[in-house]
């Protein structure tokens, strides 16, 4: 008595927890054995040990002849016989499998009713793999009986004779549908998820190679800019060290290199500048708890508490951005008014506001039913994944709602994620977008699309006293946020934008967009722009501007490029415009555009110098795509260049195409656009290609669009305005008398050592001009300045003369240009030549 006594005070000082895990260790450890004797079993080993008597069990060595194979010996021939021979044949491997599974349970003290149906389900599996290999055992006898056992047969076999050859089919739909049932539940399920795994591994595998490819050249291009950095600082050590006299060509070179390097220098530094305090802001967004930051955000918003009378007892706030206040009645007109007056070169007046079309229909309907019906969809689905809801807040845009849920606190914010596939097909909607979680909130963002959506009317971003009372320069209002607020940049902050979306998501009406939108801002003395289209038709209506605001080549007369040829001079032409402002810049002692401009208006900059006014230059190449496939790397190099170099100066470029493969946005050119904007693309590889994440494959077309920029990324329903808009306000424009002619952009020397300047038209001073550099033996244009007394661009244009006529060498960037000639004779025939 007092012995049992004891035995259960044994056993009771172990807590219930602690034996679970001895039981669960104990049932794995039967599997593990199990395990070993099916794996060893061997069908003489069942022989040997029913000869076997119980006294050899005790003998040292029984010879080879009666040695066991099993590596369970004796016991291991006897359970594996009966497993594999008698019962399901090596298939019984599921048998271990199975307990293992329920000492897994029994240790993890998880509730074994769980197994239930897993448990009949690798039986039910077992049973039917090992008929189906027995019926091809009873057919063709082509392997052992191991692989079937003895029951696996002999169901084929009642199977056999009881349905013939209908058996095998029975057999194949069983072994289909058990399958099915282990992929997924459900049939339609089943093939889309399919699906999308092939789909994932092809754009998997075409993301990778894309990325090798963009690193490379990536790589290539930080190296090109290394060398040259380092080129550029040797030089610049080098007239440090060797101070030149004032009246040398070379120093003033040198100089301007170093001082291109400077402004460059000094406006990355900027950049850095305006990152860092993003960042900061961002931080401190971080710090404020997630409801603080929801009032901020949406201060002007409406918000409504709606009550669903859903069982679920999560609360959904709708929030609907109040948007922008609008401008006063002819606010616009008023403020553009005063400026024209301002610029007395060209009488001028702006387009008015009434140009453009008004919204049919004010501000965004709330469909409340349709929110609750995705709120109860997106909650019931994560649910089901176990993720418990806390709240929700539901931001209507024009677009899209955006579904804003707080998850209690021990949910995985990327767990959600997984479940995107899941959610789209509950809700049913292409351009469903999750954001997890939102930047700097422990809260996941899940963006569905509206059943019915609202234009954004260009009207209701341009008269908005937001975009009216700007003071920025190149200012362009895209469209409205998720919020409803006008989405407005400053261009010359961006300083470029790289634009990509799938034919017909929007993209030329969103480079007319960000056209109209400087239109109605800057002065045609202020803005030029160049126009690349090689498709020939997007942006032939601005023809009707061309002596307003377009930049063309001299001798043009074409103000539209359309062709590759003239695309490739054009840019090469805005380079050398680059080259000269950085001239113009340096000698002004300024270090950036707008503060050379104010000092040229107030007269301390001489225009026999050179020095004029330089107007903002934007170069739009509506697709990019046709000019890579044509020109290739050629086309890239002014691009990058200009991309790298042309921020401080008033360039700014605009580059959009259909097709966002790396062999047209390159490594090089991706590196040198921090700014991008995607419309709807057709792949998450085409949206990594512009973004560097997906995103851009989930919208929904028609002016949808995300804006990236370091600051991360915002979801805009992109302005619309209809190509009758534009007409009117270029005719409008068109109509008033303008300049004389198109901006003239700089001459520039082509491939083949000509230069499209005319020798007919020589210069006075050409015969003086070329005695002055055959003298000195130095081709520069500010010697010809000094001793000609004569203006930058003049000198510039005979010193092109003079290379033309076999005088001087080709330009060469930072030295004064070889001259050809030494004798006098030399020279002398030459102007007989030319008739001077
Ligand atoms: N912001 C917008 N708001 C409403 N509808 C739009 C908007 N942008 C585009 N759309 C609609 O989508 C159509 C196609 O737009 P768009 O011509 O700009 O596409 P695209 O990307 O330039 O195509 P492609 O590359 O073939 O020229 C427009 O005709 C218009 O009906």
């Amino acid at each position: 008595m007092a012995k049992k006594k004891k035995n259960n005070s044994f056993l009771s000082s172990f807590d219930y927890t602690r034996k679970m895990e001895v039981a669960g260790i104990l049932i794995m450890a039967v599997a593990a054995l199990l395990l070993l004797s099916i794996a060893s079993y061997n069908p003489a080993d069942y022989g040997i040990v029913k000869t076997l008597s119980s006294e050899s069990l005790l003998q040292v060595d029984r010879g080879p002849a009666l040695r066991v194979n099993n590596w369970l010996g004796v016991i291991g021939a006897y359970i594996s016989n009966l497993f594999v021979h008698v019962l399901f044949g090596y298939v019984s491997i599921i048998v271990p499998i199975l307990i293992a599974s329920l000492g897994w349970y029994v240790f993890r003290q998880k509730p074994v009713a769980e197994l239930g149906w897993p448990l009949a389900y690798g039986i039910w599996v077992m049973v039917l793999i090992s008929t189906t290999i027995g019926w091809f055992y009873n057919e063709y006898e082509a392997y052992s009986m191991a692989w079937s056992g003895g029951s696996g047969i002999s169901v084929a076999q009642i199977l056999h004779n009881i349905t013939g050859v209908g058996s095998i089919i029975i057999l194949a739909v069983l072994l289909f549908v058990s399958a099915l049932i282990l992929i997924d539940r459900d049939l339609q399920k089943t093939i889309d998820t399919l699906k999308s795994w092939t789909s994932d591994f092809r754009e998997n595998r075409d993301r990778k190679r894309e990325e090798r490819l963009r690193k490379k050249e990536e790589k290539a291009a930080i190296k090109q800019r290394q060398k040259a950095d380092a080129a550029a600082k040797k030089e610049m050590e080098s007239a440090k060290k060797q101070p030149v006299s004032s009246d040398t060509d070379t120093a003033p070179d040198t100089q301007k290199h170093s001082s291109i390097d400077d402004i460059v220098e000094r406006s990355q530094e900027e950049d850095r500048k305006r990152e860092l305090e993003k960042k900061k802001e961002r931080a401190e967004l971080e710090k404020l708890p997630p409801r603080a930051i929801l009032e901020k955000k949406t201060a002007a918003e409406e918000k409504t508490v709606v009550d669903d009378n859903d069982d679920d007892d999560v609360e959904i706030s709708v929030f609907v951005g109040e948007g922008d206040e609008e401008a006063s009645e002819r606010e616009l007109d008023r403020v553009n008014k005063d400026k024209a007056r301002e610029v007395p070169v060209i009488k001028y007046k702006f387009p008015g506001i009434d140009l453009l079309d008004a919204p049919p229909n004010e501000g965004n309907e709330v469909d409340l039913d349709e929110i609750k019906e995705n709120k109860r969809i997106i909650l019931d689905k994560l649910k089901r994944h176990k993720i418990e809801i806390l709240s929700i807040n539901a931001i209507v845009g024009p677009t899209v709602t955006l579904y804003e849920l707080e998850p209690s606190p021990d949910v995985k914010i990327s767990k959600i994620e997984s479940y995107a596939n899941d959610l789209k097909m509950a809700t049913a909607s292409h351009g469903l977008r999750i954001i997890a979680p939102i930047p700097g909130r422990s809260a996941v963002g899940i963006e569905v699309p509206n059943s019915t959506r609202e234009t954004v009317y260009i009207k209701s971003v341009i008269n908005t006293k937001k975009f009216v009372e700007t003071d920025h320069e190149l200012p362009v209002a895209f469209g409205k946020t998720i919020e409803n607020e006008v989405f407005m940049i400053d261009l010359t902050r961006m300083p470029h934008l790289l634009i990509a979306g799938a034919t017909g998501s929007g993209k030329s009406v969103g480079i007319n967009t960000i056209i109209t939108c400087l239109l109605y801002k800057c002065h045609p003395d202020n803005l030029k722009f160049v126009l690349v289209d090689p498709k020939k038709i997007e942006l032939s209506l601005y023809r009707n501007i061309q002596n307003h605001y377009l930049a063309v080549l001299p001798g043009s007369e074409e103000p539209i490029v359309t062709n590759t040829d003239m695309a490739l001079e054009t840019l090469e032409s805005v380079t050398k415009e680059m080259d000269e402002r950085y001239d113009l810049l340096k000698m002004a002692m300024v270090r950036d555009i707008k503060s050379y401009n104010e000092k040229f208006k107030s007269g301390e900059l001489d225009e026999e110098l050179g020095h004029r006014h330089l107007p903002y230059i934007v170069v739009i190449i509506d697709e990019l795509a046709d000019l890579m496939m044509t020109a290739g790397k050629q086309i890239e190099e002014p691009i990058a260049r200009l991309a790298q170099l042309a921020r401080a100066i008033g360039i700014h470029l605009v580059v959009a195409t259909q097709r966002p493969s790396v062999n047209v946005i390159t490594g090089t050119i991706k590196a040198n656009f921090p700014a991008r904007i995607a419309y709807q693309v057709a792949s998450k590889v085409d949206s990594r290609t512009i973004l560097d994440t997906g995103g851009a494959d989930q919208l929904v077309g028609r002016g949808d669009m995300l804006f990236a920029s370091g600051a991360g990324m915002t979801r805009i329903q992109n302005a619309y305005v209809s190509a009758e808009e534009v007409e009117r306000v270029t005719s409008f424009i068109g109509e008033q008398k303008g300049f004389k002619k198109p901006f003239q952009l700089p001459v520039v020397e082509t491939d083949d050592g000509g230069i499209p300047d005319p020798l007919d038209d020589i210069d006075d001073l050409f015969r003086e001009a070329a005695k002055i550099v055959v003298l000195h033996q130095q081709g520069s244009v500010s010697l010809l300045q000094r001793k000609l007394k004569i203006g930058y661009n003049r000198a510039g244009r005979i010193i092109d003369q003079l290379y033309n006529a076999g005088v001087v060498g080709p330009y060469q960037g930072s030295t004064a240009r070889d001259v050809k000639i030494t004798e006098e004779e030399d020279l002398d025939e030459i102007f007989e030549e030319l008739g001077l």
